[in-house]
This record gives structure tokens, C-alpha cells and sequence, in this order.
């Protein structure tokens, strides 16, 4: 015991006589210095664990991964935060959410695959007359440190790191405004060289108040979900990591509400892409390099973005200079041709969605609709292009139920048995779709929920007529030679402007075969 003290009674005198030396020979800010250097150095050769420093600037830009790290800790702070640990609460312009911080010099403690590790959040004041920048610097030197075991180091700290960055991206995307691009620069790009316009996506449709039949919406949601979570399943099957739907259907069936209610569900940006501002296959392709992962790539109507009538033969007449060129889709090569006409081919369009070119980025998904599928090349179609053809039909009696929950708040358990089973008839004869019914809803929002349903179904029974009457019209006309045809139709046209449409696209198609 008396060899113990004295010893250690040797040893606080060497630390004594260290210290002098120390107090002598180093002024006082080279002291600290040293000091650091010294408690490093215990750190690496005496310690367990290994410490990393994450500085919020690094040289003179701003660290990426200290920011992510903040971020990371916003999540995971709040929920293992023990009770002696202060939490900062922020929140972000045009964000609503709160975000919990770790305070200054402040610690707290993370598990990573069953290992422990453990963040501080160090502030100290930054000290003038350090090292020259040329932008000013904060007055503070932030910066987390993390210690984890030297055992696990190596197997857990590539992937914690991964972790983080994955966690930070995920958190600032939910709480910040998504996103709808267009581009209707034609070709053209803004001073930072993009191709896109943005404006923030508010669009409120949501799975919820879509009106289709549930189980097909569910098999949707599914096919939805698993394709956002299907990150290791693409890897391992060796495909890229994108799904594309094509939704067809009549006007006014809910094409563009569904891209919607996709992008709500899934929390991801929209690009709506403008074909016909498009003019060569390499536009389209600088474009969609241009796009983020997370996000769905939309070409509304695709029959009528591009002229689809001539698209198989060769163009004949050369492009006058003066004038813009036409975008065109034929199914033909690139190459060439395709640099003389200056015009999206279908190879391009394919390309685009499908080749090398679809895969410069992640977690995509390609959304077309149209209302006359019959008009798409079947390059467009065959399986293993578009992965899901969705139908939007005529609204249906589940559909109804869905509208008038959405429009006059009434649940099915309050209907009468009677009224369901008038509207369910009613609906099945009108051949009306959702967009007609939401407006004759609309119409009835304001009376008494009772009131509301009875003149809504009295508007569905008149439709109904009214189709039944279309019906016949349209059997007779079968008949008819070609003159009377065509009076015929005229006058369906003015009797219902759903016709109307019909009869344009009619003539149209019929002009076209005659060319
Ligand atoms: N299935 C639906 N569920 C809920 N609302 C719908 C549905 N279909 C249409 N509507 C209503 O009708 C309006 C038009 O619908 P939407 O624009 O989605 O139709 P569309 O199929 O894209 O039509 P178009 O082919 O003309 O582009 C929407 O604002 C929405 O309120
Ligand atoms: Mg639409």
C-alpha cells in the first residue's frame, strides 16, 4: 500500500513539473492547442471508441452530411432523447411541420443494427484571427461528433453514414412543398440551365376521394406501394427502378385526378411533360435527365401530343425554314432521318420511358393517358411497356357512393335501402361519367341531405332517358345512308355536347382516312 502512494506521489509530481514546463515554454493559445493534442491522442490510443468530427463548414462550403446529420437527429432525437437531453424545436419557412434539434454541446444517444452510438452537438466560439476567408463566417464553429465502438466500426459506419443521408433526404422532402414541373420554355432553359418551370403542387385529389371501384383502387395503391418499397427487388432482378401506367378512358373519367391522387399517396414531384414543346429525341432526353428521383413523368393525352396520322411513311415534302417543325411520332429509325426532320419519333418516345436512358435516376414512375387507346401504336402497348393499363370508366354505383360522400357528406349507412337501390339502377342506365356527376352534386351541395339526394337522383334518372334515347337514335342511324348520317349526328350533336365530342372526333378521323 506504501509502494501505491508513493508512486502515485511521483507521478503528481512529474504532471507538476510537466505543467511548468508547459506554463514556460507555450504561451497561452498554443497551450490549448497542445492540450487538444494531447486528449486526442489519449482518445485514439487509449479509448474504445473512435470519434468523428462532422463540421457544419468544411473549408468554405457548407458540409453536406452536417446538415444531414442535423436533420437525421430531428427524427431520432425526439424519439430516444432521455430526460436529461435538450431538444431545440424549429420550423422551416412554408413547412408545417416542427423539427426537434439537438442543443448546443448537448448529447444523445442512437442505435444502429443493434449497436449503440452516440452524437454531440459542439458549439464553441469561433476565434478571431484564425484562418482568412474570403466570405464571412458564422461566429460559431458547429459541429457533431460521433463516437462508436472501434469494434464496430468498420462494419456499421459506412452504412449508419448511408443510413443518414437516406433518413435526411426522406425528412426534407416530407416537409417541404412538392413540386410540378412543366416545360413550356420549348426547349428552351432558365439562367442555371433548366429545362423545367416549377410552381408548388397543391392538387387534393387523394386516393380517398377518387371515385372508382375500391377493389381495383386498392389493387393500385398495392401496386404502388410495393413498386415505392421495391428498392432491393429492382436491384436483384437487374431492372431499372421506374413503373409506368398508362390510363385510358372517356373524358372527364378522372385520368388527370388519379396522376394526382398517385402523387399524393406516394409524396413524390410531378412533370408534366409537354410533348408538342418538344423537338428533337435529344431535347427529350435532356429533359428527362433533368428530372429528381421520386417523381412522376406525365404526358397527358399522348394521342394528341403527336401527330399519330402519318406516322408510319417516310416525310416526303421537305420542312419549310421559316417555320417551326411539327412534332411527329412514327415508329420508324432514328438516325438520319430523324436529324433532318428534327421530330420526336416513336423510338424516341420509347427510349425515353424505356432504353439506357430511362435508368439516369430512380424511383420514377411514367404516366400516359389518353381518351382513344385504339389511336396508340402498339409499340406503345405491347406488354412489358406500360406495366398497368388502367381503365376509367363511366361512373359506377360504388363510384357514386364515393361522390356523394366527397360532395353532399352522406356515408352509405344513411342511405334508405329504396334510394340505393333506385340510384344504383339509375347509374348503371345513365352512362354518365364522374365528372357529370360531381357537377350535378355540386349543383344540389347546399340543400338538405335528403332534399340533395332526391334531386340528384332525379337528374340521374333524366340522364338516364336521355341515353336510352341516344341509344335507339343510334341504332336507327345504323341504317341510314351517309347524307341522312351525318344530319343525324348533327343533330345528336346540338341535342348533347358528350355527343358533340363524339361526332368532332368522328369527322375528324374520317377526314383523315380520306387524305
Ligand atoms: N374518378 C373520379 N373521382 C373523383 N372525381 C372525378 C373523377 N373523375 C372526374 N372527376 C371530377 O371531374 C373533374 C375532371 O376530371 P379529370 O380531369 O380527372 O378527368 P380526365 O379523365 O383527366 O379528363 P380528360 O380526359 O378530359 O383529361 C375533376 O376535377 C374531378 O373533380
Ligand atoms: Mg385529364
Amino acid at each position: 500500500m506504501k509502494e501505491h502512494w508513493t508512486s502515485l506521489a511521483s507521478l503528481m509530481g512529474v504532471l507538476a513539473f510537466l505543467t511548468s514546463i508547459l506554463h514556460t515554454l507555450f504561451p497561452p493559445e498554443l497551450r490549448l492547442v497542445f492540450l487538444g493534442l494531447i486528449r486526442r491522442l489519449t482518445r485514439n490510443f487509449l479509448s474504445s471508441y473512435s470519434y468523428f468530427d462532422i463540421t457544419e463548414i468544411d473549408g468554405v462550403s457548407t458540409n453536406e452530411l452536417y446538415s444531414a446529420v442535423q436533420l437525421y437527429l430531428s427524427k431520432s432525437a425526439a424519439i430516444s432523447a432521455g430526460c436529461g437531453t435538450r431538444l431545440s424545436l424549429t420550423r422551416q419557412v412554408n413547412s408545417s411541420a416542427f423539427t426537434y434539434t439537438l442543443s448546443n454541446n448537448d448529447r444523445v444517444d442512437d442505435w444502429f443494427q443493434g449497436k449503440p452510438v452516440v452524437w454531440e452537438h459542439v458549439v464553441v466560439p469561433r476565434q478571431n484571427g484564425g484562418s482568412f476567408s474570403w466570405r464571412p463566417l458564422p461566429d460559431e464553429k458547429r459541429g457533431f461528433t460521433l463516437r462508436i465502438r472501434k469494434k464496430d466500426r468498420a462494419a456499421l459506419l459506412p452504412k449508419y453514414l448511408d443510413h443518414i443521408m437516406e433518413t435526411a433526404a426522406e425528412i426534407r422532402r416530407r416537409s417541404q412543398d412538392r413540386l410540378l414541373y412543366t416545360n413550356t420554355r420549348g426547349g428552351g432553359m432558365d439562367p442555371r440551365g433548366h429545362p423545367w418551370e416549377s410552381v408548388p403542387f397543391k392538387h387534393p385529389s387523394t386516393f380517398d376521394t377518387l371515385a372508382m371501384d375500391p377493389t381495383r383502387k386498392e389493387e393500385i395503391m398495392a401496386d404502388l406501394c410495393a413498386f415505392a418499397n421495391g428498392k432491393l427487388f429492382y436491384e436483384k432482378a437487374g431492372r431499372a427502378w421506374k413503373r409506368g401506367y398508362l390510363l385510358y378512358g372517356p373524358p372527364g373519367t378522372g385520368k388527370s385526378s388519379m396522376i394526382a391522387a398517385m402523387a399524393n399517396f406516394l409524396r413524390y414531384d410531378v412533370y408534366d411533360l409537354e410533348l408538342t414543346e418538344v423537338h428533337t429525341n435529344s431535347e427529350l432526353r435532356k429533359l428527362l435527365m433533368k428530372t429528381t428521383s421520386k417523381s412522376i413523368i406525365v404526358i397527358e393525352d399522348i394521342d394528341c401530343s403527336l401527330n399519330l396520322s402519318n406516322r408510319n411513311p417516310a416525310r416526303k415534302k421537305p420542312m419549310p425554314l421559316n417555320e417551326p417543325p411539327v412534332p411527329e411520332m412514327r415508329s420508324n429509325a432514328v438516325g438520319m432521318d430523324d436529324a433532318l426532320t428534327k421530330s420526336i419519333t416513336l423510338s424516341g418516345l420509347l427510349n425515353f420511358t424505356d432504353g439506357l436512358w430511362s435508368c439516369c435516376g430512380n424511383e420514377r414512375i411514367f404516366v400516359f393517358t389518353t381518351n382513344h387507346i385504339e389511336k396508340l401504336d402498339p409499340a406503345l402497348l405491347r406488354s412489358g411497356r406500360m406495366d398497368m393499363h388502367i381503365f376509367m370508366s363511366y361512373c359506377s354505383f360504388p363510384a357514386l357512393k364515393i361522390l356523394m360522400r366527397n360532395y353532399l357528406g352522406i356515408e352509405e349507412h344513411e342511405f334508405d335501402n329504396g334510394i340505393l337501390s333506385d340510384l344504383e339502377e339509375a347509374i348503371g342506365k345513365a352512362e354518365i361519367t364522374p365528372a357529370d356527376v360531381s357537377e350535378i352534386l355540386i349543383k344540389n351541395r347546399c340543400l338538405e341531405k335528403c332534399e340533395a339526394v332526391i334531386k340528384s337522383l332525379e337528374a340521374l334518372k333524366c340522364r338516364a332517358n336521355k341515353s336510352k334515347v341516344i341509344g335507339n337514335v343510334a341504332v336507327k342511324t345504323k341504317g341510314l345512308e351517309e347524307g341522312e348520317e351525318e344530319e343525324e349526328q348533327e343533330k345528336r350533336a346540338l341535342e348533347s355536347p358528350k355527343e358533340a365530342k363524339g361526332t368532332m372526333v368522328g369527322c375528324i378521323g374520317k377526314e383523315e382516312k380520306e387524305e
